[in-house]
């Protein structure tokens, strides 16, 4: 099973202004994706800023498995040979995902429309994660399964001979379930239909239609999207530029905005709709953050955004932007350690079934370092001033915990301490040396 290396406690301590421009790796989302549709496509895909991290790196791992070739050349690039929609092979040994819930329950999505046995797990943090989510619409495709209770990893699944197609309203606001049904839908006959009530981040459908699909969406007056996809197409190879991930750029463009002094430039951060809450949350609470320049690359727009420091109001951030920021809330919670007044924000059900229960972890860590916050079912409430800090925070196997607490030590009176910074290495390995880079002081601590 995944097990992780030794955990590495990490301090961050007040800083000087931050500076300069700096470049956030590639998109985690459309990476995943970017690797598993070369997988099932014919033809050489090519892959240009894929972000290699960890999470990633085992979707590469998982997809070689499979059968596919997935090499880096010298150039940079990622290219992957797929096996055509139906192609895949039966791994011989375990798919081991790591932390990765978006890379384990895509793939299942992928390889369940074909009848081969397949057995997943991942680490401490991802075999404690709900995977009935993905398995009840995949079950009702016909695919069996025989999981640990509660629907946990490890588990093994094998496709049936002829998948149905089926009509699928997903129960809760989750692009890993709308994704896992669409493209178990790329191997089933007919068409299968995905009813999304809540628009969540559309990569799937976006890079589906882009690697030849036929998939249409119907949005209607309520907003509710219907995704209708072709089973059985025949996908063709891409060439693919993944734009950098506003959910790693969100810890530059926080810490900008609340080190005094601060004025930094992020390049290139990809600014679908479905991700960029935290933008316009950062805007109202009175963040200054400028696009100096928008272009549009594959179908996404991007932007280079200018963040100088800001002085913050609290602000509530409603239930309906919380999937466009689902990952951003934890950093969200350190700008409003530091806003002037009350941050509130709701509909967070979701934050509790993420690497960790990060509405728990959140609560900890802030009321560890002095911030005054309240825990609700689905909302927290901050109450925000001057950062006492001094605290130690449990980062739970969670990188965004790791990230978003180091940012807070870097307002906070006394330095914050993370017990342990190694799982920043599954989204954002180069998060150090960046943030370091702009001025940031991290320093080794003992747990
Ligand atoms: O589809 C994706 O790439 C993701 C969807 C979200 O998860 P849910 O679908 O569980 O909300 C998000 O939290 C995750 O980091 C990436
Ligand atoms: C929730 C996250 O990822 P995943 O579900 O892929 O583990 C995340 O990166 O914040």
């Amino acid at each position: 099973m995944g097990s992780h290396a030794a955990s590495r406690p990490l301090r961050a301590r007040a800083s000087g202004p931050l500076a300069g421009s700096l470049r956030v790796p590639g998109d985690k989302s459309i990476s995943h994706r970017s690797l598993m549709l070369g997988a099932v496509a014919l033809g050489e895909t090519v892959i240009e800023g894929l972000l290699e991290a960890e999470d990633v790196l085992n979707t590469a791992a998982a997809m070689r498995a499979l059968g596919a070739s997935v090499e880096k050349g010298d150039d940079g690039c990622w290219r992957v040979r797929g096996l055509g929609v139906g192609g895949l092979l039966e791994p011989t040994g375990v798919i081991d995902f790591g932390n990765a819930g978006t890379g384990v329950r895509l793939t299942m999505g992928l390889v369940a429309s074909q009848p081969i046995a397949v057995t997943f797990t991942g680490d401490a943090s991802l075999v404690k994660r709900p995977m009935r989510r993905v398995l009840d619409p995949l079950g009702a495709m016909g695919v069996e399964v025989i999981a640990r209770s509660g629907g946990r990893l490890p588990l093994t699944m094998r496709g049936p001979d002829t998948p149905l197609p089926i009509t699928y309203r997903v129960p809760m606001a989750s692009a890993q379930v709308k994704s896992a049904v669409l493209l178990a839908g790329l191997g089933t006959p007919g068409v299968t239909t995905v009813v999304e009530p809540v628009f969540t981040r559309d990569h799937t459908e976006r890079m589906l239609a882009g690697f030849g699909a036929a998939i249409e969406v119907a949005t209607d007056a309520d907003g509710v999207r219907t995704i209708r996809l072709e089973g059985r197409p025949e996908l063709k190879a891409q060439a693919v530029t993944v734009p950098a991930d506003p959910s790693s750029a969100a810890f530059p463009i926080v810490a900008a905005t609340v080190v005094p002094g601060s004025d930094v430039v992020v390049e290139g951060v990809l600014m679908n709709p479905a991700r960029i809450g935290l933008i316009e949350t950062l805007l109202e609470m009175g963040a200054d953050i400028t696009v100096v320049a928008e272009r549009e690359t594959g179908g996404e727009k991007l932007a280079d955004l200018r963040v100088r420091h800001a002085d913050l109001s609290g602000v509530t951030v409603p239930a309906e932007r919380a999937p466009s920021m689902i990952d951003e809330y934890p950093v969200l919670s350190v700008a409003a350690a530091v806003a002037a007044g009350e941050t509130r924000m709701l509909g967070l059900e979701e934050m509790r079934v993420k690497e960790s229960d990060r509405l728990a972890a959140v609560a900890a860590g802030l009321l560890a370092n002095g911030v005054d916050c309240t825990e609700g079912h689905d909302f927290l409430v901050v109450r925000g001033g001057a950062v006492p800090g001094g605290g130690l925070v449990a980062t739970h196997l969670d990188h965004r915990i790791a990230m978003s607490f180091l940012i807070l030590g870097l307002v906070a009176r006394a330095p914050v301490t993370v017990d342990d910074a190694a799982m920043i290495a599954t989204s954002f390995p180069t998060f150090e040396a960046l943030m370091t880079g702009a001025g940031a002081v991290f320093e080794p601590a003992e747990g």
